[in-house]
């Protein structure tokens, strides 16, 4: 273990209650929004075939004129209460908002720069209003900030010159400000999930990003901080030069998922995902591969069944406006939530051998497991392998609890449960009660013959 002044403060997963609600979660909503949905990822007839929300850096579209779309952010059809009740029916407990993306737009009214809503025919705040319905709608908000800032005159990529170091020091004061500014303006977020973290001239700041960080978790105990907000004096990222988690869970799962157990190294984690195959902000070209829903609940299934949360991104338009496309594909997986969110809620990773059929989760602190089901085997055959002490109860399907499945035990610990796969193709539960063997070792269930 070498010394660190500025590493991870805390090893293992934090154990507080607003964590472990965090823990729970299993689904949240991400919402990228700002000046980059005014074009959509087009210029002048042009299309930008990068991410819509950095169409600012793309040649094709000149620096001035995008920064001059501040005096066109009037999203008339902006309504806080719809954008919360799209969440909530999709059964995301949690959003995380964009106050702040690369290009320095502030979504607040902040008094440390000129660059925002408050300047703007909108004029108004658009955090606020969004906390508060999110709030009122039951779902926890979490602040998006991007730390790298292209409208700041103090942001550098790195620190070359007496100049640059001048300069970023302005930038590390503006940082600190909004950031305090942020969490007393809106003391219901439950935390921060920083990006724009990556250039050098961040990396080199472990003291400064230390007691930043020290200083937010005063400000606000209980806070939230993912792994991407600051490295370690040696420049190490997410995870300290002693390979300690920096923060209170990995956000290195970004447009991708664990595989296995192992990818996660016992830490709280989430997943943050597009719909298109990498547009965050909105784009008006609606191309290339859209998941289904089936997709998302599979990506949902997989990121509990492996400890983490996945969190699904919508882009609204300019106007204010949710894209039909992404309200259809929101409600879909709603409607399967509210049949099946009992192995999504409160789950987490059930300990047990992954099988072909989908993915396990286990209820925190209950003998409950659930197999969220998306491959059938033509047996109709379902196979579990169960660690030596831990018999099965009961068995049943999640949307019938009083029709025992059959179970046949077909070695020792392993058993196959056999279950009608639903008519319409959709993911569906299988759900196992199960207790301590007794120490006879019998099961209720007939032995293989
Ligand atoms: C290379 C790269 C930098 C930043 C990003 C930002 N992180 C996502 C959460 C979005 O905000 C995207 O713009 C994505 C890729």
């Amino acid at each position: 273990r070498i010394k660190l002044k500025h590493g991870s403060h805390r090893e293992g997963k934090r154990t507080d209650s607003v964590m472990q609600k965090w823990r729970g979660n299993g689904l949240g909503q991400f919402i990228h929004w700002g000046l980059y949905a005014i074009p959509g990822g087009e210029w002048n007839g042009k299309q930008y075939n990068g991410a819509a929300e950095w169409i600012r850096s793309w040649n094709g579209i000149p620096k001035s004129a995008y920064d001059s779309l501040i005096y066109k952010f009037n999203p008339i059809n902006f309504n806080a209460d719809e954008w919360a009740s799209i969440a909530k029916n999709m059964g995301a407990k949690y959003v995380t908002i964009t106050t702040k993306h690369h290009d320095g737009f502030c979504l607040w009214p902040s008094k440390y720069t000129s660059y925002t809503v408050a300047n703007s025919p909108w004029k108004k705040d658009i955090m606020k209003p969004l906390v508060d319905a999110y709030d009122k709608a039951g779902l926890d908000v979490i602040l998006y900030f991007s730390i790298m800032d292209w409208n700041h005159p103090g942001w550098r990529y790195d620190i070359k010159t007496k100049a640059d170091s001048i300069a970023f020091e302005g930038f590390k004061k503006f940082t600190r400000n909004q950031l305090i500014e942020l969490l007393t303006m809106y003391p219901k977020a439950k935390g921060l999930w920083f990006d724009g973290t990556w250039d050098k001239s961040w990396v080199k700041q472990a003291k400064f990003a230390d007691e930043l960080e020290a200083e937010m978790r005063k400000l606000r105990p209980g806070l939230i901080i993912g792994s991407r907000f600051r490295a370690d004096e040696y420049g190490k990222r997410h995870f300290d030069s002693n390979n300690v988690l920096m923060g209170d869970y990995e956000q290195g799962w970004e447009r991708k998922l664990p595989n296995s157990i192992a990818d996660v190294h016992g830490n709280d984690w989430d997943c943050v995902m597009t719909i298109p195959e990498n547009q965050w902000g909105y784009n008006k070209a609606w191309k290339g591969h859209i998941k289904s829903s089936n997709e998302l609940i599979e990506m949902t299934a997989k990121a509990v069944s492996l400890g983490g949360n996945f969190v699904l991104n919508f882009g609204p338009k300019g106007d204010g406006s949710i894209r039909d496309e992404e309200k259809k594909l929101a409600s879909e997986i709603g409607d399967w939530m509210k049949v099946n969110s009992e192995a999504i809620y409160n789950c987490e990773y059930s300990g047990l051998e992954k099988q072909d059929w989908g993915y396990f989760t286990k209820k925190r602190e209950k003998d409950k497991v659930y197999l969220i089901i998306f491959n059938t085997p033509v047996s109709g055959a379902y196979r579990v392998k169960l660690p030596a002490k831990t018999a099965i109860a009961k068995s049943y399907l999640l949307t019938n609890p009083n029709m025992d499945l059959r179970v046949e035990e077909v070695h020792s610990n392993e058993y196959f449960i056999y279950a009608k796969p639903t008519t319409e193709a959709k993911p569906f539960v299988i759900v196992l009660d199960t207790k301590k063997k007794e120490n006879n070792g019998g099961n209720n269930y007939e032995k293989a013959k």
